[in-house]
């Protein structure tokens, strides 16, 4: 008889997610389905097989047309406040509300994340060197620093789910450092799952690939 599910495991499922821009009949996503297990989960594919549209539509910030995913036991689409209260995710874009320094900009989303940890933040801050840089606004940080305030506060929010897209991107070589130490431990983790899109090599041993193909 296989053994009862631990009550800290991990679970994503994907089913049928489906996809297409607005004014566009082509689905970029079309009928993905996946299960995913915990730690750290590395999605792979060529130039636009969707692989930044996926993290987006599992972060609840695009609206699929058909399909669903289910994390944690909460619907994407039935329970969003549920099921987004469970998710980080860092795009490409610079992080929102660039008004609020990462100071302020933390301070707003741990009320929001019930796993929000402060001492989480203040060793990412260190880690990525954000102190100079606590009260100033995003708006005035270089790209670089606003990625890693973001990087900072996603990491310290502690969420089931994380999605990092090409997160090693324009990293100083100990923010990279500090980083791949986050990303080795996402790798041993049984009650989360970080899921990254990169294309540079992670450089830390992923729990598994998911290869897209064209
Ligand atoms: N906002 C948008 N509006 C219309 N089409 C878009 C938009 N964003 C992406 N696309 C299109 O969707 C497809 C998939 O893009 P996406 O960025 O998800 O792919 P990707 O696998 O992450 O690509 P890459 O490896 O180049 O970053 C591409 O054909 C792209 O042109």
């Amino acid at each position: 008889m296989p053994d009862a599910p631990h009550p800290t495991d991990f679970r994503l499922q994907v089913r049928a997610l489906s996809f297409a821009y607005p004014g566009q009949t082509r689905r970029v996503v079309d009928l993905w389905s996946q299960d995913f297990g915990p730690g750290l989960v590395w999605l792979r594919g060529a130039n636009g097989t969707g692989k930044s549209t996926r993290l987006k539509l599992l972060a609840g910030a695009l609206a699929p047309q058909y399909g669903s995913a289910e994390l944690q036991g909460c619907d994407l689409l039935r329970q969003p406040l549920d099921y987004r209260r469970q998710v980080a995710f860092v795009g490409a874009e610079p992080p929102p509300f660039e008004h609020l320094s990462p100071s302020e900009y933390f301070g707003f989303l741990s009320g929001l994340y019930p796993r929000a940890a402060v001492a989480d933040w203040q060793q990412h801050i260190e880690g990525f060197g954000l102190q100079p840089f606590l009260g100033q606004p995003l708006r005035s940080l270089s790209t670089g620093t606003q990625h890693k305030a973001a990087l900072a506060a996603a990491l310290a929010l502690n969420t089931p789910l994380l999605l990092l897209d090409e997160p090693l991107n324009a990293l100083d070589a100990a923010s990279l450092a500090h980083l791949r130490q986050a990303l080795a431990r996402a790798a041993e983790a049984r009650d989360r799952l970080l899921l990254l899109v990169s294309h540079e090599e992670l450089g830390v041993a992923p729990s598994a690939c998911v290869e897209l193909s064209a």
